[in-house]
């Protein structure tokens, strides 16, 4: 062989071998090696190279199978579908000339769907007779893993379709960059993004471990053993949607006309956009500019052919189907130089490493801190100071160190922890993989309560600011937050720089205020990890009203009391009750109620609400112009004194429907409970509010009669 190809041959051998060692990185460890783009270029250049020698094509090379994801973990499942891959194109133009290639290719007859590409697992439902009887990882397209009793803890996803139908369902099953984050937070080592956290969570080994991630699942796919007879994809859609799968609202369908467009989408009972060819470009760029708003992370779009007939003639590789391809947005990142690593004490004195970066843009923003969050992860990166670093910066997704890319050169070793608190100097202690300062009048600790006590949702003193608790700190005077309500102001503040009498007059009206915020307001305010204003609602409309009633539970140790208020975990149950022991969070109450603080729920004077939905389960589906997330619904349902739920029962009395309602909708028309639409449903909370006001105003004036 001639020297030049025999140095191709070489690459292609190791281009091959690496890509193997990050495909089990990412599909199987969930760490990856490195970035997508990375990868994406490495393999691009392989297969140009065995497009221009097919003789360095082996059976074995990564482009001419699917990345596997495969794990001795779990029972191998042998597909019955082909669980393909998607060809990729990096720009705009590329989708574009895509479609246009595929025009020229078959002059009529073909439309177009454009799909959010859901970075998520990729899984196969497996139906028989109408039964899930199996979900299925997608492996390396031929063989999976079994990974049903995982799957079933989705909520969303139907055990038992309306029809005895057998069937496999391919899907994405994801993680909300919300629910990500407030995992993460909890997690020893956390995940770098939520398909990371997803992929891990499905590969637990106990399902009651999977049950208590709010993972979410939306389809694209279905094939019917026996042919239905569906021609095409948006007809597919509307299928699987009446058989109650999730079906992602946020599609475009383009055909000739935009008429056409929308007739087959309002046919299909499908939300989504329609429009002619011409509109392609811009809604590319509009789901595009749009993707940071969702409550998911996409990956890019999938442009895929409507009509399954055409499908079939434009045929498959046997890596992905050449009836669509997948626009992948570039992932903002970046990479800088980790200049320092400062450690953090918060408010419950835990110790956090953030990392101070080189200043660097990262899809649209500046980014100069980022968190490490513990010990146990800059090991896992094997991080030092000097190090370049690969940051990410996903949707609204905090940044995050991905990896390092080339070690410093100033023989840093790996970052270690310091033994003491860089704010008191006691020596800190390790609890799992965090590290805490145990002082609790730790001066960093003392300004991280006070500022949360203080903050917009707790007991919100806005004229009490940082600068405010700085200078009372340095004076000595502030150790815990119930000195807010004991300090003499205009004594101690009067001389001090920066402090005019306005100020101080402010100050002191904004903590006088403060004493009448709702109990459940001072209960969150307390600073109780995990113990947040969700589960003070619970604890509150459970009926434990007070402060006593709270302490007595605590101190009886009463966690049954508390773990059956339903979606009160036991160890947010634990915690609380092992806070409300400790002596100087008892202190702390003891002084607060001196002050002359909340102590007591007023019953439901405070919402004003008259309980006109008492006696009522309410179920609520679809969504929504005025309550977006749904919850808002839910709360406004809560806030009258119904009963909210998230399936249909016989017990449910109403069903209130956004768009896009599906399966429930079907349901309860079956169970004859009533229906209401948005629209209603403001009127009826908007009328009881005013009939509410009309009867306070009738007692008013029985008031000024009755002496
Ligand atoms: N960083 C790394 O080390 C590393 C390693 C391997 C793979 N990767 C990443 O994974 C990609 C390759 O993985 P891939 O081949 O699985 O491709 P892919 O995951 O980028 O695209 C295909 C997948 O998209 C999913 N998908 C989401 N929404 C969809 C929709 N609406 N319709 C159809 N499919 C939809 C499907 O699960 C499908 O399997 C690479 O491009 C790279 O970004 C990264
Ligand atoms: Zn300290």
């Amino acid at each position: 062989m001639e020297e030049n190809k025999q140095t191709l041959l070489e690459e292609v051998l190791q281009l091959s071998s690496r890509l193997r060692e990050y495909q089990k990185a990412y599909y199987v460890d969930n760490h990856p090696l490195v970035s997508d783009l990375e990868y994406d270029r490495f393999f691009d250049r392989l297969s140009n190279l065995e497009k221009e020698y097919p003789e360095f094509r082996f059976p074995d090379s990564p482009t001419q199978r699917v990345g596997s994801d495969l794990s001795s973990d779990f029972p191998e499942v042998v597909h019955s579908i082909p669980v393909l891959s998607l060809d990729k194109a990096y720009s705009n133009e590329a989708v574009l000339s895509w479609v246009a290639k595929s025009q020229q290719k078959m002059r009529q007859g073909l439309s177009y769907v454009i799909e959010e590409k859901i970075d998520g697992i990729s899984m196969v439902l497996y139906y028989e007779k109408g039964l899930l009887v199996k979900a299925v990882t997608r492996g390396n397209g031929t063989v999976g893993n079994d990974v049903t009793a995982n799957v079933k803890t989705i909520a969303s996803i139907p055990l038992r379709l309306p029809h005895p139908d057998t069937l496999a369902v391919r899907g994405e099953v994801y993680l909300q960059k919300a629910d990500f984050l407030k995992l993460n937070k909890s997690m020893e080592i956390p995940y770098a993004n939520p398909r990371n956290l997803a992929a891990g969570t499905i590969r637990r080994i106990k399902s009651s471990e999977v049950a208590k991630v709010p993972l979410q699942m939306f389809v694209y796919e279905g094939f019917w053993e026996e042919g239905l007879p569906l021609d095409d994809h948006v007809m597919i859609l509307s299928k699987l949607k009446e058989y109650g799968f999730r079906i992602n609202p946020t599609i475009g369908l383009f055909c000739k006309t935009k008429e056409e467009a929308q007739k087959r989408l309002k046919e299909a009972s499908l939300e989504g956009f329609g429009g002619s060819f011409s509109d392609i470009p811009s809604y590319i760029q509009a789901r595009t500019d749009g993707r940071n708003a969702l409550l998911y992370e996409i990956d890019g779009l999938v442009a895929k052919v409507n009509e399954l007939a055409i499908r079939e003639q434009f045929g498959y590789t046997s890596h992905h189907p050449r009836w669509a391809i997948a626009y992948k947005f570039e992932s903002p990142q970046a990479t800088t130089v980790v200049q320092k690593i400062d450690i953090q004490v918060g408010r419950t004195g835990r110790v956090t490493p953030v990392a101070r970066v080189k200043p660097v843009l990262i899809g649209g923003s500046t980014v100069s801190n980022v968190t490490l969050h513990n010990q146990d992860y800059i090991d896992m990166l094997e991080l030092a100071i000097g190090d370049t670093v690969e940051i990410s910066k996903r949707g609204d997704v905090i940044p995050a160190v991905e990896r390092v890319i080339e070690k410093n050169e100033n023989g840093e070793a790996v970052w270690k922890m310091q033994d003491t608190c860089p704010s008191c100097q006691k020596l800190l202690v390790k609890n799992g993989a965090h590290t805490f300062c145990p002082n609790p009048l730790c001066p960093d600790q003392v300004k991280g309560r006070v500022a949360f006590f203080i903050g917009k949702a707790q007991m919100d003193i806005e004229s009490f600011g940082p600068e405010t608790a700085s200078a009372l700190l340095e004076k000595g005077l502030l150790k815990d937050v119930d000195d807010i309500y004991t300090i003499d102001y205009r004594k101690v503040l009067s001389d001090t720089p920066g402090f005019g009498v306005k100020k101080i007059e402010a100050i002191i009206e904004g903590v006088e205020k403060s004493k009448e915020q709702p109990f459940r307001r001072v209960l969150v305010s307390l600073g109780i990890s995990e113990f947040g204003k969700k589960a003070a609602d619970l604890l509150v409309s459970s009926g434990i009203t007070s402060m006593d009633e709270l302490l007595t539970i605590a101190r009886n140790e009463d966690i049954e009391r508390l773990v059956a208020i339903k979606q009160m975990g036991e160890k947010t149950a634990r915690l609380l009750v092992d806070s409300l022991n400790d002596p100087s969070m008892q202190r702390r109450i003891e002084a607060l109620r001196k002050a002359g603080l909340c102590f007591e729920e007023s019953g439901n004077k405070d919402t004003g609400l008259e309980q006109v939905f008492a006696g009522q389960v309410w179920c609520v589906t679809g969504s929504f112009d005025h309550f977006n997330p749904r919850d808002l619904a839910l709360e406004e349902i809560e806030k009258r004194g119904g009963r909210t739920v998230s399936s249909i029962t016989g017990k449910t009395t109403h069903l209130l429907a956004g768009s896009g309602a599906g399966s429930k909708l079907t349901k309860a028309e079956n169970l004859s409970v009533h229906i209401v639409n948005e629209e209603a449903f403001l009127d009826l909370i908007a009328e009881k509010q005013s009939r509410v006001k009309k009867e306070l105003s009738k007692e008013e004036l029985q008031g000024e009669f009755s002496f």
